[in-house]
C-alpha cells in the first residue's frame, strides 16, 4: 500500500518509526513532513496528508501531533478525508469497519509506540464493511456537498 505520513514537531518521533516500520512491511511511504523536530504547525502537514489520499497519490494517510486532535481537525477539512482520532486497536479497527476512515490521527504525547504501530497496522489491514454503514458515510459525503451553505450543493 501507499501511505501518505504527516506530522508536526510533537509527532515528527513517532512519525519515523511509523515510516520505518511500513517501509519494513514493504509499504511505500509518502513523507510529507515534518523533517525534524523544529516548532512547525500542525495544520499543514494534516492538509497535506488529506489531499494526497482525496488526490489518490496515498492509498490512505497517518498524521500525528502531540495530541493527535490538531492535525486531525486540519485534515478533515479537506473533502473527502475522514480521519479518526484513536487510541486503541479497537478504534482503529471500527473506523475501518464502520467509518471507511481513510486517515488515522494519533496522539504522539498520549499513546505508546508499541501501541501506535498496533493501531497502524490495524488500521491498514481492516476492511470496510460496507452495508449499513455505507448509507451512513454516504451521508457525511452529502453534508460535505452542501458546504456549510445553504446552496444545497449548487454552488460547487
Ligand atoms: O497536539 C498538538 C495539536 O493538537 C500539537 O502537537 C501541540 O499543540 C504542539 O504544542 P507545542 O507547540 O507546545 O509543542
Amino acid at each position: 500500500m501507499k501511505i501518505a505520513l504527516g506530522a508536526d514537531h510533537g509527532g515528527y518521533t513517532l512519525k519515523e518509526q511509523i515510516k520505518k516500520h511500513l517501509e519494513g512491511k514493504g509499504h511505500e511511504v509518502v513523507d510529507l513532513g515534518a523533517h525534524s523536530t523544529e516548532s512547525v504547525d500542525y495544520p499543514e502537514f494534516g492538509r497535506a496528508v488529506g489531499e494526497a489520499v482525496v488526490e489518490g497519490k496515498a492509498d490512505r494517510g497517518v498524521v500525528v501531533c502531540g495530541t493527535g486532535i490538531g492535525i486531525s481537525i486540519a485534515a478533515n477539512k479537506v473533502k473527502g478525508v475522514r480521519a479518526a482520532l484513536c487510541t486503541n486497536t479497537t478504534m482503529a479497527r471500527l473506523t475501518r469497519e464502520h467509518n471507511d476512515a481513510n486517515v488515522l490521527a494519533i496522539g504522539a504525547r498520549m499513546v505508546g509506540d508499541v501501541l501506535a504501530l498496533e493501531m497502524v497496522d490495524t488500521f491498514l489491514t481492516t476492511e470496510f464493511e460496507g452495508g449499513r454503514h455505507a448509507n451512513r458515510v454516504a451521508k457525511i459525503e452529502g453534508e460535505e456537498k452542501k458546504g456549510g451553505c445553504s446552496c444545497g450543493g449548487n454552488c460547487h
